[in-house]
């Protein structure tokens, strides 16, 4: 290869400019790989990795719909189907304001390397549009999200591309989003995953992102022989991941400092308690409130517009959205004593941060790796549907947790360095090893 990486991310720049979180994905993954790659130019031959940066295929589109005042609104959806070597594309849809074409690229190209880990057969894939969920009423997300589904219903199929949730689409948008597909292709499949129980979901998906990284966690700190019992334990955000993340490790006696959300930091000095988890819960999922409403008693304390990272704690375990965790907040957390870093969201450090633990040798668990359980039991929902069964949780469970100890025994294997674990080298070429090799073998397309 007669360019150096830095040329060869300036010309990625250079072909797209708007879509910073894509570039930032792709360095932290060809940093990872480069040298690799210098050694074995069959890869760049291939064009391996010009492939791996393009989409297959993106699909953009308008979604009109009309608000409760009768007025005709319009977002833009989107699909990007990144590779589908080893699968069908598989990966969430997002709906927030913040979503743009870049964003999409970095969580599809992210959900390549991710879903290649978890064992299974699936591709990288995922969507979502510029609509802001908050303060809308029932009526208006269930008239988005059936607009959105009609003209996404043609790209997607249980052989082809099998969306789920992400931000902003929780059990109630999948639910309009899965009966709009069932009544314009006249069929039952699992072309979504992420259902409801009553009609082709798995028990577990909705807890398993937020359980896989406590297990993800529990095997790093294995390898120092440390256990989550007495652990503190800063938490960000407060939806999906958040709230399963937080469960588990009551469960397993960590003593969890905080959750946050937009509008600040939720403080417990002394510990969340499972009734104040319970009440959390209870404020986002029914009441869809912000932390600023909660009434803070019992040792609650709300810090407004601040995030976590200032807290002192053990382990730190961000599960709100990129880049909400920088080099500055990775910086304090190492001189507060933080031991070990599990990204419980995609890509929630920059990559200055995300050099500030590897530097400190701390344990770092990269989101691919770490918040694979979710896409892991959508792809068990998937072979529950096409074998018409059911599982029940246990089994669930125990597959969940087989499945992080082998992404964890491969991050061992390909990130092993002298002195310790490099997890995120480790993921990467792990993740890449298994698309490679399918993508060569599969010529050139
Ligand atoms: N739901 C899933 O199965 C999976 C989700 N993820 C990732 O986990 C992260 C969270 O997703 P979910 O919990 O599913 O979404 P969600 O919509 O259930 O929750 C997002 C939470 O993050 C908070 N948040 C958003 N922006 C914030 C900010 N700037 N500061 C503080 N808090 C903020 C929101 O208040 C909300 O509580 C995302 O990065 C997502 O891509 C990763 C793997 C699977
Ligand atoms: O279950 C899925 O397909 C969605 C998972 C996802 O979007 C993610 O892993 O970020």
């Amino acid at each position: 290869m007669s360019q150096t990486l830095s040329e060869y991310i300036k010309e990625m720049q250079q072909r797209d400019e708007d879509q910073p979180e894509f570039h930032q994905a792709v360095e932290e993954v060809l940093t990872s790989l480069w040298p690799m790659l210098e050694e074995n130019p069959e890869y760049f031959d291939n064009g391996i990795i010009d492939r791996l940066i393009e989409p297959e295929r993106t699909i953009i589109f308008r979604v009109p719909w009309v608000d409760d005042a009768g007025k005709v609104r319009v977002n833009r959806g989107y699909r990007v189907q990144m590779n589908s070597a080893i699968g069908p594309y598989k990966g969430g849809l997002r709906f927030h304001p913040s979503v743009d074409l870049g964003v999409l690229k970095f969580l599809a190209f992210e959900q390549v390397f991710k879903n290649a880990l978890t064992t299974l057969p699936l591709g990288g894939g995922k969507g979502g549009a510029d609509f802001d969920p908050k303060g809308r009423s029932n009526g208006e997300i269930m008239r988005f999200c059936q607009s959105f589904m009609t003209e996404l219903s043609r790209h997607i199929g249980e052989d082809l591309d099998v969306p789920a949730g992400d931000i902003g689409v929780g059990p109630r948008e999948i639910g309009y989003l899965y009966g709009q597909y069932r009544r314009l292709s006249n069929r039952n499949t699992s072309a979504l995953s992420g259902k409801g129980l009553s009609y082709g979901g798995s028990l577990l998906r909705t807890e398993a992102t937020g359980y896989g990284v406590v297990y993800f966690t529990q095997r790093m700190l294995n390898t120092r022989s440390i256990g989550i019992e007495g652990q503190r334990i800063a938490v960000s955000g407060a939806g999906n991941v958040a709230q399963h993340v937080v469960y588990k490790l009551l469960q397993l006696g960590g003593i969890v400092v905080s959750m946050s959300d937009s509008t600040g930091t939720l403080h417990s000095p002394d510990g969340l308690t499972d009734d104040q988890w319970q009440a959390i819960v209870e404020l986002k999922n029914s009441k869809g409130g912000s932390f600023k409403d909660l009434d803070q008693h019992n040792g609650l304390h709300f810090l407004e517009k601040q995030t976590p990272w200032h807290l002192e704690c053990d382990i730190a375990i961000p599960c709100a959205t990129q880049n909400e965790l920088n080099g500055d907040d990775a910086r304090t957390l190492l001189d507060n004593g933080c031991q070990c870093v599990t990204e419980g969201a995609n890509m929630p450090s920059t990559n200055e941060a995300v050099e500030a633990f590897q530097q400190a040798r701390i344990l770092f668990g990269p989101g691919k790796a770490a918040n694979a359980g979710g896409v892991a039991v959508s792809g068990l929902e998937m072979a529950q549907n096409a074998m018409h069964l059911h599982w029940n949780a246990k089994k669930i469970d125990e597959r969940l947790q087989e499945i992080m100890s082998c992404i964890h025994e491969s991050c061992v294997e390909y990130g092993k360095q002298q002195d310790h674990i490099d997890y995120v080298k480790g993921a990467n070429l792990a993740g890449f090893a298994k698309v490679a090799e399918a993508m060569l073998a599969q010529g050139v397309i």
